[in-house]
């Protein structure tokens, strides 16, 4: 990626710490592939996106309804390649099955917010999400998500001002799908793999972040922030069942939105 003006997208460049441990090879090969991977399951294919409503503009009632429903069009795509993405992440199909799907379901909605959050263009204030439709505040407010419209983009910002690259994302997405969670059977085999990846990205900031800056604790406070936006999210799906406003029944059992 390169660097544009005003732009999220920064160059991965390699600077001499010095006194720094580099990288050992099994760190980048990992770094690699999940980078690979990242791009690989990056957005929805061409035809998948055919098979979705249209974005509407409008701003009727029935528009910002249509608006909620291209959202969880959108939404069940993307979980779907979370699952993808996650099933060949290193680590991942040592632990259960039972765990397996713990963790998906639990990190499916954070994955969500840094996979928008990449998405997220600073010029526009939007976020472009799939087959180029921008989401405006304006119009992700009325599609239902109300004022938690204004948290989103704000982390979005947020990311982007800390020009987060691709090699980090994935990191982060690594990290956040090997996070503790209630009701795993393996805490600890989750816990040494997430270990894993936090060790990576601290070596791969320390050798690619100028010194002294704490950018690896910064990326930590990320983890704290996205655990909140989740949480977040659930409330928002139980409120969407008060205003008897439908979730597809894929992402109601994917968020436990008990029937
Ligand atoms: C179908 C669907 N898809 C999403 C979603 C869309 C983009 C990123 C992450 C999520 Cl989880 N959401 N969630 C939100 O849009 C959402 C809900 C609450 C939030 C929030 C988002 C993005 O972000 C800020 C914190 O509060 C929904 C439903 C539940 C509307």
């Amino acid at each position: 990626s390169t660097t544009k003006e005003g732009s999220c997208f920064v160059k991965e460049e390699k600077i001499e710490n010095l006194g720094v441990k580099p990288l050992d090879s099994s760190q980048e090969e990992v770094i690699n592939k999940l980078v690979i991977f990242q791009e690989e399951f990056e957005s929805p294919s061409e035809e998948d996106l055919k098979k979705i409503s249209t974005f509407p503009t409008g701003d009727s009632e029935e528009d910002s309804l249509r608006r909620f429903q291209h959202i969880t069009e959108i939404t069940i795509l993307t979980v779907q390649l979370i699952v993808e993405f996650s099933k060949r992440v290193a680590g991942f199909n040592t632990l259960l099955q039972e765990d397996q799907i713990t963790l998906l379901k639990a990190c499916s909605s954070e994955v969500m917010m840094l996979r928008t959050a990449r998405k997220y263009d600073s010029q526009t204030d939007s976020i472009v999400f799939a087959n180029n439709q921008p989401y405006t505040r304006e119009n992700y407010r009325s599609a239902s998500v109300g004022d938690s419209a204004d948290a989103l983009f704000n982390f979005c910002r947020h990311m982007c001002m800390m020009k987060v690259d691709n090699a980090e994302y994935a990191l982060l997405t690594a990290i956040v799908i090997f996070s503790e969670r209630p009701s795993l059977v393996e805490p600890k085999k989750v816990e040494k793999i997430q270990e894993f990846y936090l060790d990576t990205l601290q070596a791969y900031v320390e050798n690619h972040r100028p010194p002294g800056r704490n950018y690896f604790a910064k990326l930590l406070a990320v983890l704290t922030e996205l655990r909140t936006l989740g949480n977040m999210n659930s409330e928002m799906c139980f409120s969407l069942k008060v205003q008897n406003k439908k979730l597809p029944p894929f992402l109601a059992e994917i968020w436990d939105v008990l029937e």
